[in-house]
């Protein structure tokens, strides 16, 4: 089953219109500029939004159609907005029950335990809610929003408010969250770090309308939308813990394409990874090279070219099905004489493990 939304909500000088289908498992990326009308689309799914003609789906729960409008407080939703709303002057213990409380008992499939665990605040339980840090405060109420058991989970930038550091630590506990319930997440954000390092499926919005909407990979690596165009237009890929090789302090990652190696990691042979590879650190070669200091190197066929300046060409290349972006000089690009169906050699500088 799948998420089916349309809505169309008119402002003044703003339309949001979207028809859009969402996977009903993974995280889902709400991605665009500001304005574009990611919080709008969001509270429409919630129904803080009304949009009279709208349509909206969530497994083979219907929500909101012609005949009927689920108020939001009776939605099995969770809303995590930029700044954490919780009780103040009640402990982490009695903000995190308050939500579950509401919910009956045979509908509870997310424990206590479990969303303190997945977000790592058991110590501070005790603590009052005016007492904890901005991280620690989004860590709170996003284990407040798991705890309602909800069969949707949106997330308003959840990070937008916390510096680097404390992004990169909740991230981390964004991932588990992500690997291990089974909770479809609607995720707002204008981070490309953030949409790369969680989404399954990404949707573009801009205006007020959808411009794509698919799988991450699929759409990270089209060369007629923006993200492409950026300066860290990157590939990211899924590849397998294959070996550890002690002796030169490497990990051995395979894919679809062939093997790769990053500097040594303690992930658990055969787990799944994902994987970016920035643009810019791939070139070509039309031979295999050997006398390189570059080890990832793996045959690709060459997909797509456009011209991005009148000096450098993006070029997407297809390694045994996976795709693989590169950016190089148009001179080097007509001394190779690169068209699509060629094939040729990636070397890959660098490749950066996301998860
Ligand atoms: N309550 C409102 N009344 C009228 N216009 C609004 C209201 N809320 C938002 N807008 C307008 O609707 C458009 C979409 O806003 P929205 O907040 O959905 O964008 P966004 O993509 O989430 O932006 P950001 O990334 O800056 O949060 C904008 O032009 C905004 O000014």
């Amino acid at each position: 089953m799948s998420i089916e939304a349309r809505f169309r909500i008119d402002r003044k000088d703003f339309v949001l219109d979207v028809d859009l289908t969402l996977p009903d498992k993974g995280v889902s990326v709400i991605f665009g500029p500001s304005g574009c009308g990611k919080t709008t689309l969001l509270r429409s799914i919630s129904g803080l939004e009304h949009s009279p003609e709208g349509y909206l789906r969530v497994g083979d729960s219907v929500w909101q159609d012609s005949q009927q409008f689920v108020p939001t407080h009776k939605r099995p939703l969770a809303y995590v907005f930029q700044e954490a709303s919780l009780f103040a002057h009640l402990d982490v213990q009695a903000n995190l029950e308050y939500g579950m409380k509401r919910v009956p008992k045979a509908d509870r499939k997310v424990s206590l335990e479990t969303a303190v665990e997945l977000l790592g605040i058991g110590a501070l339980l005790k603590r009052k809610a005016n007492q904890l840090s901005g991280g620690e405060r989004q860590r709170v109420s996003i284990a407040r929003a798991l705890a309602v058991s909800p069969q949707l989970l949106l997330m308003d930038e959840p990070l937008a408010s916390l510096n680097l550091e404390r992004k990169q630590e909740i991230m981390q506990y964004l991932q588990s969250l992500h690997n291990e319930l089974d909770i479809p997440i609607i995720y707002v954000s204008h981070s490309l770090g953030e949409v790369a390092r969680l989404a399954d499926h990404m949707v573009l919005l801009d205006d007020g309308r959808v411009t794509a909407s698919g799988n991450v990979t699929e759409l990270f690596s089209r060369l007629d939308l923006p993200i492409a165009q950026s300066h860290k237009a990157a590939a990211f890929i899924q590849a397998t813990v294959a070996e550890h090789d002690e002796a030169f302090g490497l990990t051995y990652l395979d894919f679809a394409g062939g093997r790769l190696s990053v500097l040594q990691s303690n992930l658990a042979i055969g787990s799944t990874v994902k994987l970016r590879i920035v643009a810019r650190d791939v070139s070509l070669t039309l031979k295999h090279q050997t006398e390189t200091s570059i080890l990832n190197i793996f045959p690709v066929i060459v997909d797509e070219i456009i011209s991005e300046n009148h000096s450098q060409v993006m070029v997407k290349l297809m390694a045994n099905g996976v795709p693989i972006l590169s950016r190089l000089s148009l001179k080097s690009a007509t001394v190779m004489d690169l068209k699509p169906g060629k094939q040729v050699y990636a070397q890959v500088k660098t490749v950066a493990l996301l998860s």
